[in-house]
């Protein structure tokens, strides 16, 4: 098989991003001896627009003008958050996942300038998100906290945060690691307290579908586990078919013996109303798993749940 000389890696220019991007070049040289990689950064819609996601159309808001450069020719692989990757429609037709890499931490973290923990945080103190997800179960379990909208990447999250726009941010662990910036975090949240979003902490290679010489290079930087639990919760999301503003989480994780089990929730937005199931796979695929996963959460009622928010 024939290596490719030069790959043109396209991807959102932020800076956990482009942390992401310089991961897959050691990776790819690694696997690739003397193969050269060239960063192609462009700015997505999610980038440029601050205000409220469901405006501007919300789901593929972050990969829309890298899957079109890849689709261009301007690029070969897009490197994406999976959490990033809409997972009620099909990919974008021509192109495919060619790896899942390893996963990282899954887990969202707590950033409070004063070095409290979420349950030592005082009645009315303002967290800076706007995921619906995190919102959610912040009602469910912690009512007094109040949250205030926060957009943007973590870096300018957390210039907000010194500017006093909010008393403490949540952010997931995993991009704060990437930028270099774990040591901000005051306290790490168990996934029981907040269960993480689809995807969590997977970054998926993607080609054009065509291109099958550089699929078959590059798909041993796969990870089997990471492509078993993305397949698992990104089918979950897709029987269940939320929208942007539907407080949705879930996450499949190989236990003991490698049985897959996913644990996934849907919340109303008050967090009064909380849908939850786990299902181990036992005999079933992973794609099988979350479907039926889906299936248990729509009968809860979960349709009429996600169809009652606006959006
Ligand atoms: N929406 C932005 C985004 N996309 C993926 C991650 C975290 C890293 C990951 O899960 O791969 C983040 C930042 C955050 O939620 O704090």
């Amino acid at each position: 098989m024939s290596a490719p000389e030069l790959i043109r890696i396209v991807s959102r220019d932020s800076p956990m991003a482009l942390a992401q991007v310089e991961r897959v070049r050691a990776e790819l040289s690694a696997l690739l001896p003397g193969v050269r990689t060239e960063v192609v950064p462009v700015k997505t819609t999610g980038d440029k627009w601050l205000g409220d996601l469901s405006l501007v159309e919300g789901k593929g808001a972050f990969t829309k003008e890298v899957d079109a450069a890849l689709l261009a020719g301007e690029a070969d692989l897009a490197v994406h958050c999976v959490k990033d990757v809409p997972a009620d429609r099909p990919l974008p037709a021509g192109t495919a996942f060619a790896a899942f890499l390893k996963r990282d931490d899954v887990r969202d973290a707590l950033i409070h300038p004063g070095g409290l923990t979420l349950d030592e945080l005082p009645a009315g103190t303002r967290i800076g998100t706007s995921s619906v997800r995190r919102r959610a179960q912040l009602a469910a379990s912690h009512p007094h906290l109040e949250c205030v909208p926060m957009r943007g990447n973590a870096n300018r999250r957390m210039e907000k945060l010194a500017a006093g726009d909010a008393d403490a941010l949540l952010l997931a662990v995993a991009g704060l690691e990437r930028i270099g910036r774990p040591d901000v975090i005051t306290e790490v949240l168990s996934t029981d307290v907040m269960c993480p979003p689809i995807g969590a902490g997977i970054l998926a290679l993607q080609c054009r579908e065509g291109d099958t010489e550089l699929i078959d290079a590059i798909s041993p930087l796969g990870d089997p586990a990471a492509h078993r639990e993305a397949t698992a919760e990104r089918m979950f999301l897709h029987v269940l078919q939320g929208h942007c503003n539907s407080p949705i989480a879930g996450y499949a994780r190989a236990g003991r013996g490698g049985d897959l089990s996913l644990r996934a929730c849907v919340f109303t937005p008050d967090g009064k109303t909380v849908l939850n199931a786990h299902e181990w796979a036992g005999r079933l695929d992973p794609a099988t798993l979350g479907t039926s996963v889906a299936v248990a959460l729509l009968r809860q009622g979960a349709r009429e749940l996600i169809d009652g928010i606006a959006h």
